[in-house]
Formats: structure tokens, C-alpha cells, sequence
């Protein structure tokens, strides 16, 4: 071994934010990692720039924003974890342009969001929330005007994708009729049926659930014509972004009792940590159920969810696989066992890919193995050598033009 550039596992350093499983941590430890650094809230401004500043590996849930400016703030880091489904939280251009991968947990805690919503629809058809909030205040309200069961009823799914197609299921095996607006054309699973338009899809539902990702598209989808639309005496629930429904809009609709009631799991803004207040025009209407973004919050879902992401996190820091992430090229790479791999994260632009193997050409390195995979903007490249000549190679590497970043493992 000649080169002291691969990095010591007990040098490298995570920083793992608003309360990762420990599972997460365990496997970490497993794995020869033992800088692991834990804070049970999301960070913000100043104080997430000191602490990101040094570290290889972040792991985030919903909450702590990594915006362009605070990855200018992390020369070292290598990678990012968000420990849910959602990556909306992270700049993933800025995250490509510094060569960082951005990694997620796209399955494992839709059953949770699913179940929660069924769960929601029945008790709010039943009229629960306000019935119980009146036995809390001791009053009694043994009564079956507004209550209805939740068989033979339409729900209405927004985005069919892992969360709407879970509800598809068990809410036909409930006995409900399935109907789904989604911009792409979708297989309706069981007797579930796509429509076309989003505003038919609203007029014939008895309850509207929303599950599309927060995009440019779907920022305030639902605001005032779209509530407008909603049959009168119908249940909106929420559990997919903040920004997609227009709270305004939709508390207005609660007061004129247009909707017989709404649950809201996600909000334009949330707080922080638990100790801060929660604001929201809906507090104190008793036929909305308010959580607090705990849609994926189970224990199955979070044990789970850390098990999932540090792998991802530990199999592209160990050997440079980068299957499944959200923002880079992706490369499933064997073992390199007696070699040294280089990895080479540069912009995707002509002559790159040429000046790369110049480099060993010029110096008479032998290739042992050689991956590529590109994006639109970027292009990751791993070779396997020999150790004698890495040391070499690397500084090479790092001058070619269009480089954004340069890794070494043995
Ligand atoms: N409340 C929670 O705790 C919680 C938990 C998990 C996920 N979520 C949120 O739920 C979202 C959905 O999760 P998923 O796993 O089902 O995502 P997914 O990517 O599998 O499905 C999203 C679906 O929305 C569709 N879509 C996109 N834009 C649309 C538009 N403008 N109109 C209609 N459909 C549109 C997509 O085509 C896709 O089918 C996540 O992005 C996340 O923000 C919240
Ligand atoms: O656990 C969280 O903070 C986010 C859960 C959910 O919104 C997700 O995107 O998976």
C-alpha cells in the first residue's frame, strides 16, 4: 500500500439529524463506522453549517432544508441520506454539482402513510374527531346525522404512485369504489379506474386524498376552484407536502361546511422539533384532524427506513455503488478486492471521458475494470488498478477539466 488517500473508516464522520432510527446507527457500527454524531431535531442556518462543514455523510428526515448554499458550506461531504420518501428538502442540482449523491427510502414507509389514511377516512365519515373532542369537553353527542361507513363510498387518489396504489388495494377491500387522477397513464390495480381530468376526478369523490411529490407542478393544486369542484360533504385528507393545498382555501370551505371535514398531516410550515409551536388556521376546528408529519412515523416504517438508507450510504462509501440514488448516475459495482478504485464524479461534457483514459495511457497504468454511467448533467466513472500506481492517477485525475470531484477506496 503506497497511498494514504483512501480515507480510514474511523476518520470518516456522520452527522445523523431529527431522530434517525437507531437501526440506522447500529448498522453503521456494524460496519466499521464509529463517527456517528446524532441530533434529535432538524438544524437550520449557522448552526447546520458548523456541523456539516466536517463531515463525509448526512443523514436528514423532512425537515432540515439542504439549499444551494449550505452545501457550498461542505467541502467533505460525500453523500447525502434522506431517511423518507420525500427529497423536496434538498437541492439535488446543487448536490450533483458538487458530485454528492442524494440517496432516499422510496418504499418503506408507504404501508404506514396508507394505513393512516384509511384510518382517517373512516373516522372522519363517522364524525369521531368532533364527537370526541365534545365527550373530552363533557359533552354527548349520540347522534347518526353525518355519519356514514366508509363501504360503497369513492375515494379519490391524487398521484398514483407506491402510496396511492397501496390505498387502491385496501380501500376496495374495504368495499370502496377507486378512482385516481395522475399525470401519467397508470395500471389501476383491481377495479380502480383513472380519469382524466382532475376536476372530474374532485366532483365525484366522496373523499379526495392527495399523494403526488412536491414539484413545480404541484405546488397549490388545490386551492379554491379546486375545493370549489369538491362534492358538498365530502373529506379532503392530505399526508403528501405542505405546499400542495392552499390552507386558507381549505379552512374557508371547513367554516362555509362545504367539506364535512378534512385531516391534514402535512403543512405549509412546520415546526422544527417538538418544542416549537405549531401555527395553522385549522386549529381548533373540531371536525379536522391535525398530525404532526407522522404519516411514515411507525416503528415498523422507521426501523426499516434506517436499515435501508445506511446501507445505501455504506455500499456507495465501501465500494462506490450508487444504485438508487435520486440525483447521480447509477453503477452497481462488483468487489475490488487487491485493487484500488478510483471514482470520478465530472460534468457530462465532450472530452471528458477522453482526457480520463489519457491519463492512463500517458502513464502506462493498467486498467483492471472500468464502469460509466452518466446523467444529463453529470458522468461517474470508476477504474480499478493497481495500489502502486494510484497516488498517481488520483492527482491526475483531479486535473482533468470538467472534474467535480475524486474519491480513492482500497
Ligand atoms: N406524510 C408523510 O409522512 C409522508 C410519507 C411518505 C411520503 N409522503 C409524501 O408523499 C409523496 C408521494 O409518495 P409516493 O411514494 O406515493 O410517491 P410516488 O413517486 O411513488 O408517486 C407519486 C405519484 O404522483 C404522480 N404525480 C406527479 N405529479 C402529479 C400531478 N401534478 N398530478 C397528479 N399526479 C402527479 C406521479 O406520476 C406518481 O404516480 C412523497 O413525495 C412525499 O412527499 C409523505
Ligand atoms: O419522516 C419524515 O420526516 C418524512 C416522512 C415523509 O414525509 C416522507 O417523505 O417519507
Amino acid at each position: 500500500m503506497t497511498s494514504k488517500t483512501s480515507l480510514d473508516k474511523s476518520k470518516i464522520r456522520f452527522l445523523l439529524l431529527e431522530g434517525v432510527h437507531p437501526s440506522a446507527i447500529e448498522l453503521l457500527r456494524a460496519q466499521g463506522y464509529s463517527q456517528i454524531e446524532t441530533v434529535p431535531k432538524a438544524l437550520q442556518g449557522e448552526e447546520l453549517k458548523a456541523k456539516i462543514a466536517d463531515v463525509h455523510f448526512i443523514g436528514i428526515r423532512s425537515q432540515t432544508q439542504l439549499t444551494a448554499d449550505i452545501f457550498a458550506n461542505a467541502p467533505k461531504l460525500v453523500a447525502v441520506g434522506c431517511f423518507c420518501i420525500g427529497t423536496n428538502q434538498v437541492d439535488l442540482n446543487a448536490a450533483r454539482e458538487r458530485g454528492v449523491a442524494v440517496f432516499n427510502a422510496p418504499y418503506s414507509n408507504t404501508r404506514s402513510v396508507a394505513e393512516l389514511v384509511l384510518a382517517e377516512a373512516i373516522l372522519l365519515l363517522r364524525g369521531v374527531p368532533e364527537k370526541s373532542a365534545l365527550a373530552h369537553r363533557g359533552g354527548w353527542l349520540k347522534s347518526a346525522t353525518n355519519s356514514y361507513e366508509i363501504r360503497g363510498k369513492t375515494l379519490g387518489i391524487v398521484g398514483y404512485g407506491s402510496i396511492g396504489t397501496q390505498l387502491s388495494v385496501l380501500a376496495e377491500a374495504l368495499g370502496m369504489h377507486v378512482a385516481f387522477f395522475d399525470t401519467v397513464s397508470k395500471l389501476p390495480l383491481g377495479n380502480a379506474r383513472q380519469v382524466v381530468k382532475l376536476h372530474d376526478l374532485l366532483a365525484q369523490s366522496d373523499i379526495v386524498t392527495l399523494h403526488v411529490p412536491e414539484l413545480p407542478s404541484t405546488q397549490w393544486m388545490i386551492g379554491e376552484a379546486e375545493i370549489a369542484a369538491m362534492k358538498p360533504g365530502s373529506i379532503l385528507i392530505n399526508a403528501s407536502r405542505g405546499s400542495v393545498v392552499v390552507i386558507e382555501a381549505l379552512a374557508e370551505a371547513l367554516k362555509a361546511k362545504k367539506l364535512l371535514g378534512a385531516a391534514l398531516d402535512v403543512f405549509p410550515v412546520e415546526p422544527g422539533s417538538n418544542k416549537d409551536e405549531f401555527v395553522s388556521p385549522l386549529r381548533g376546528m373540531d371536525n379536522v384532524i391535525l398530525t404532526p408529519h407522522i404519516g411514515g412515523s411507525t416503528m415498523e416504517a422507521q426501523a426499516n427506513i434506517g436499515v435501508e438508507v445506511a446501507e445505501k450510504l455504506v455500499k456507495y462509501s465501501d465500494n462506490g455503488t450508487s444504485t438508487s440514488s435520486v440525483n447521480f448516475p447509477e453503477v452497481a459495482l462488483p468487489t475490488h478486492a487487491g485493487k484500488h478504485r478510483l471514482l470520478h464524479v465530472h460534468r457530462n461534457q465532450p472530452g471528458v471521458l477522453s482526457a480520463i483514459n489519457q491519463v492512463f495511457s500517458d502513464n502506462k497504468i493498467n486498467i483492471a475494470g472500468q464502469f460509466l454511467q452518466t446523467n444529463e448533467a453529470i458522468g461517474y466513472v470508476v477504474i480499478d488498478i493497481d495500489a502502486a500506481s494510484s497516488d498517481l492517477a488520483l492527482e491526475k485525475l483531479g486535473q482533468v477539466p470538467g472534474t467535480l470531484r475524486t474519491r480513492v477506496l482500497f
